[in-house]
């Protein structure tokens, strides 16, 4: 799979995909990486990538012709009108793991990167395929999303995560909180690792950590279930951990 980053801080996106699980899979060529910066587009003697808002108010906003171009050499040096285009900001689709889980079907993800107040609007209307948000807040680029969709895709595709690791992506937790983790030692300062995960009996784990990610997402995340067909064990398994609660 291939990504590429619109951005006007190359070097900030690279250095933050050299490590880890997101390193690793661009160092076995899993991942592609690629970075195009709208400054290298411009033909004006200072490099312009943005100009003044018509209307007035505060800022700045990126212009269409640097960005435009930016993202046609990414295609032509990419898989051209497969792909997809996503500019990141606020106004955009919430990035949750279904998205991502979508995500990994694209050949080839072109991510626009905005700084200042955001884009000129026909570039979105005209050359992004969707757009996508972090949350429901600001931040002074699209490059810190970017990274998350590059992070949480990447960690999906087959060989990155090691098997150990698959289970994660089992369909039970997909919608669900995550179920509480422990490792040794086994006492810290009286409190204990539940008797159930020292038994070595797989499927009374495994049962513990359906039951755990259910009610923990019933308390901190309720919204999340009424997305969740509960089958008849998970449904067990909830009623389970609200009696044990009381
Ligand atoms: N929330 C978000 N999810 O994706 N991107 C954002 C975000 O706040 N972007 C900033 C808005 C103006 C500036 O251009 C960059």
């Amino acid at each position: 799979m291939r990504f590429d980053v619109i951005t006007l801080f190359p070097e900030m996106v690279k250095a933050a995909s050299r490590y880890g699980v997101t390193g690793k899979a661009i160092d076995n060529g899993v991942v592609r990486l690629e970075t195009w910066n709208p400054r290298d587009y411009t033909h004006d003697k200072h490099r312009t990538v943005d100009d003044r808002p018509y209307g007035g108010g505060p800022g700045m906003v990126m212009k269409y012709q640097p960005l435009f171009d930016a993202v046609s050499e990414a295609k032509e040096n990419g898989f051209g009108d497969r792909a997809k285009v996503v500019y990141l900001s606020p106004q955009g689709r919430p990035i949750t793991q279904s998205l991502l889980n979508e995500s990994v079907h694209c050949e080839q993800l072109i991510l626009v990167a905005g700084r200042y107040e955001g884009i000129d609007e026909r570039f979105i209307e005209t050359v992004c395929d969707e757009e996508w948000s972090l949350g429901d807040y600001v931040i002074s680029g699209g490059e810190l999303a970017a990274l998350i969709v590059v992070d949480g895709v990447s960690r999906l595709l087959p060989g990155v995560l090691g098997d150990e690791n698959s289970a994660l992506q089992d369909s039970h937790m997909d919608g669900l909180l995550d179920y509480p983790h422990f490792t040794r030692p086994e006492n810290i300062e009286g409190r204990v690792v539940p008797e159930v995960l020292l038994s070595g009996n797989h499927a009374d784990i495994e049962r513990w950590r359906l039951k755990q990610a259910l009610g923990r997402t019933w308390q901190r995340r309720p919204e999340l279930l009424k997305n969740k067909q509960l089958s008849d064990v998970e449904y067990e398994l909830l009623q389970e951990f609200i009696v044990e609660l009381v």
